[in-house]
């Protein structure tokens, strides 16, 4: 749970020096988005590990760039609170220059929430997503969940003698935490900040403009990776939240995922394995994602082991959580990208909704959002050595047991070092 701590950056891939890229800007600047609680994540996962659950519930501030808001009326005099501090003082996204295109590098690093991002009066157009071109498209705000890489263009075309609000919303859960606020400026104007109010946002419990937008985002024309026509395995994998011995778990396909206290490439290079295999499906004719058991499931350290180059189809269904509510789940895989085929609503058929799957132009990318009450497939050749992660990049989801293990080729990773489980050997 480093995020929660505050550990994060971002590293930008430069393309190699000849190579052009399908669009152009003059200059580019980062946005990293955060969310903040005040709690320290060693109490947050004393409470997540708790019963009664003391879930983490809605961060205090969100961040750009790091920094944030917080109201210091809300707080006891003397608690260090300290509204005027010129550490405080809203934060410049950029000054631009009239007429000038500027590249937004958009990075999510949130522990909890999705966002929408926006910049007043600015029109964004999309043409990278996790590392890969996409057919641009013109949006007025971004939807990005945790884990999610963009790139978007944006034009310095409006009047300039003004200052514009950049501002972060919480989508997906209940909006508690006030906006994420930072201030665009243009070049030569002093004007201090923006003279209109923050803009509000979309509606949090929306989900149409956001499944719309990542259906919207599919691979550039000229930067099509074709993926594989067929599959070699396929696995429907479904997110549960269940109490399983009497602690609030999640769960997929009945597996909360626990971390072994040896690491699975470890256990599996020195035959310490005991080969386990989660189940690759759920009773999905019967099922009603609309009211799961309670009270269901196990909790283990099990890994899909994949054929080294085998093609893996992983369609992802979400269902409710204990309160009812069904959220959003941004799953990231490790060591690879995938392809994503078809966001879905409802309960996917796998003898209808497979027909639907994009195999002309789907975009590459190594995180993708599992909506309230649908289905996400992805595609992706096992073809990496080793043992990855593919998991919720909720932090606390994934401590709640959110992630599954795949592994694939482990006899072609050379070695372990001696040292591996620790110094004292
Ligand atoms: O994992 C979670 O637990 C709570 C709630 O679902 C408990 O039922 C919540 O909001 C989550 O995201």
């Amino acid at each position: 749970m480093q995020r929660v701590a505050g550990l994060d950056g971002m590293i930008v891939v430069s393309v190699p020096a000849g190579v052009s890229e399908p669009f152009r800007y003059d200059e580019e600047h980062t946005v990293l988005l955060m969310d903040w609680w005040h709690k320290s994540v060693y109490e947050q996962a004393v409470g997540l590990a708790s019963d009664p659950l003391v879930f983490v519930n809605e961060p205090q501030s969100l961040l750009i760039n790091g920094r944030g808001r917080f109201n210091c009326s809300s707080v006891a005099a003397g608690a260090g609170c300290n509204a005027s501090s010129p550490e405080c003082s809203l934060p410049t996204l950029f000054t631009a220059v009239p007429g000038k295109t500027y590249r937004l590098r958009i990075g999510s690093l949130t522990s909890l929430s999705s966002l929408n991002f926006e910049i007043q009066g600015h029109s964004m157009t999309v043409v990278e997503a996790d590392g890969h071109y996409v057919n641009p498209v013109r949006v007025d705000s971004l939807f990005v969940y945790s884990g999610e890489t963009y790139s978007v263009l944006v034009t310095a075309d409006q009047d300039p003698s003004m200052s514009y609000w950049a501002a972060s919303h919480v989508v997906g859960r209940e909006r508690k935490t006030p906006s994420g606020l930072a201030v665009l400026r243009y070049a030569h104007n002093h004007s201090g900040p923006p003279r209109t109010l923050p803009p509000a946002g979309p509606a949090w419990n929306d989900t149409a403009p956001r499944m719309q937008q990542s259906r919207s985002i599919v691979a550039h024309p000229a930067h099509v990776e074709v993926p594989p026509a067929r599959p070699d395995r396929e696995l429907l994998l479904l997110n549960t939240q269940n109490r399983i011995n009497n602690r609030v778990k999640w769960a997929i396909n009945g597996v909360s995922l626990t971390f072994p206290p040896t690491p699975f490439l470890v256990s599996m290079k020195r035959g310490m394995y005991n080969n386990q295999q989660p189940p690759e499906t759920y009773d999905y004719r019967s099922y009603d994602i609309a009211s799961p058991p309670a009270i269901n499931g196990t909790v283990a350290s099990a890994a899909y082991r994949l054929g080294l180059g085998s093609v893996v189809d992983v369609v992802l269904q979400n269902t409710v959580a204990l309160n009812g509510k069904s959220e959003t789940h941004p799953w990231h895989l490790h060591g690879h990208d995938f392809w994503v085929l078809a966001y879905g609503d409802g309960k996917f058929d796998p003898d209808k909704d497979a027909a639907k799957f994009n195999l002309r132009d789907p975009v590459m990318k190594n995180t993708v959002a599992l909506h309230p009450m649908g289905w996400t497939a992805v595609r992706f050749r096992a073809d990496n050595p080793g043992v990855w992660l593919f998991h919720c990049h909720i932090e606390a989801h994934v401590y709640m047991g959110m992630g599954v293990v795949f592994e694939e080729g482990i006899d072609k990773v050379g070695r372990l070092p001696k040292a591996i489980m620790g110094c004292r050997f």
